[in-house]
């Protein structure tokens, strides 16, 4: 049972049209989505109902093989793009595919757990699709997170930044305990924020996502399904590049359905190399800079190592890790 005393509610996020050019009132309903919530929707994207119904048919056929075929792209492969039942929680298991390069990054996984060569290929075309579709997607929408930070901010700092920036995608499963109707809910991916810039979420009609609220006492909050519309939510690698002016969302799945569950999320991130640090005219004049700068891959770090649920993403905020580096230096000067 997910232990929360909290009232659970349904949550209207503003949708952004995308086949429309963008107005100041959806502007500033975006800015207030991203402050109380680090999420928004998104219609009209261009990503069709044939493309995620045949990435649904694709996942059911991989997750539906048996684990031993599954391992062999698991944790102790030399592939990895599987994350196996039990990791993140006893519900849910994952399959990564990793950009540029889509289609390679498919084709390595999909040659070794599938023997039949032309359903092989139409898997590979599929996800490269997908994968170059989300990354139009998430160039687009970051110049939008950009503006709302500032007029023409998007010009500004779109090719100083976040020109190098790549994505990944995961396509989750989440498979219900067969008690669940007994317990009435129960938790398929814990409390995180996204080690991401930006992340692109499809959930499929089951539901489940939520995000807690920044006020109301860190109410949980459902995302409700809906047919057409993908849900943004803003990660961590943003919220340090903004000084916080844009906030990464908490979020979870629970659930509460004795049903299995899909979802991919396509995460937009900056290269491991960056040095992320907020520009003057982001910071402002009148507040401080939150972040010293740091490296991309040491907060990715990080967050991989930390022990608890031993799952990259379950755990600690770009908080913890300023927290921690703070903590560091100090023991360095101390002794
Ligand atoms: O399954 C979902 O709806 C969200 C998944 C998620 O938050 C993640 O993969 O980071
Ligand atoms: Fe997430």
């Amino acid at each position: 049972m997910v232990s929360d005393s909290c009232l659970e509610t349904t949550l209207n996020l503003p949708s952004l049209d995308l086949s429309k050019p963008l107005q100041p009132s959806s502007l500033s309903s975006l800015s207030e989505a991203c402050h109380q919530w680090g999420f928004f929707n998104i219609v009209n994207h261009g990503i069709s109902r044939d493309l995620f119904a045949n990435i649904k048919s694709f996942s059911n056929q991989l997750f539906d093989l048996p684990s031993e075929a599954k391992l062999k792209l698991g944790p102790s492969s030399c592939i990895k793009t599987y994350t196996p039942h039990f990791i993140a929680s006893p519900y849910f298991e994952s399959f990564r595919v990793c950009g540029p390069d889509f289609h390679s990054s498919a084709q390595d996984s999909i040659e070794v757990v599938f023997n039949d060569t032309t359903n092989r290929h139409e898997f590979g075309e599929m996800l490269e699709e997908y994968g170059k579709k989300m990354t139009e997607l998430a160039k687009e929408i970051t110049k939008i997170a950009l503006t709302i930070l500032g007029d023409g901010f998007d010009t500004r700092f779109y090719d100083i930044d976040f020109n190098n920036c790549h994505g990944y995608f995961r396509i989750n499963r989440y498979s219900p305990p067969t008690n669940l109707e007994d317990k009435t809910s129960t938790e398929g991916l814990g409390m995180h924020t996204d080690m991401s810039c930006i992340t692109i979420v499809y959930q499929d009609e089951i539901g489940g996502l939520q995000v807690k609220s920044k006020k109301d006492e860190g109410r949980w909050m459902d995302i409700v399904p809906s047919e057409g519309t993908l849900v943004v939510n803003i990660g961590d690698l943003l919220q340090a590049w903004s000084n916080d002016k844009l906030v990464s969302s908490e979020h979870r799945v629970v659930l509460t359905k004795p049903v299995n569950r899909l979802s991919v999320a396509f995460f937009w991130c900056f290269e491991d190399e960056k040095v992320i640090s907020a520009p003057d005219e982001v910071v402002g004049d009148e507040d401080v800079r939150l972040y010293d700068p740091f490296v991309c891959l040491d907060y990715l770090k990080f967050r991989e190592s930390n022990e608890e649920g031993k799952f990259e993403k379950v755990g600690f905020t770009v908080k913890d890790f300023v927290t921690h580096n703070t903590k560091n230096c100090l023991q360095k000067s101390i002794s």
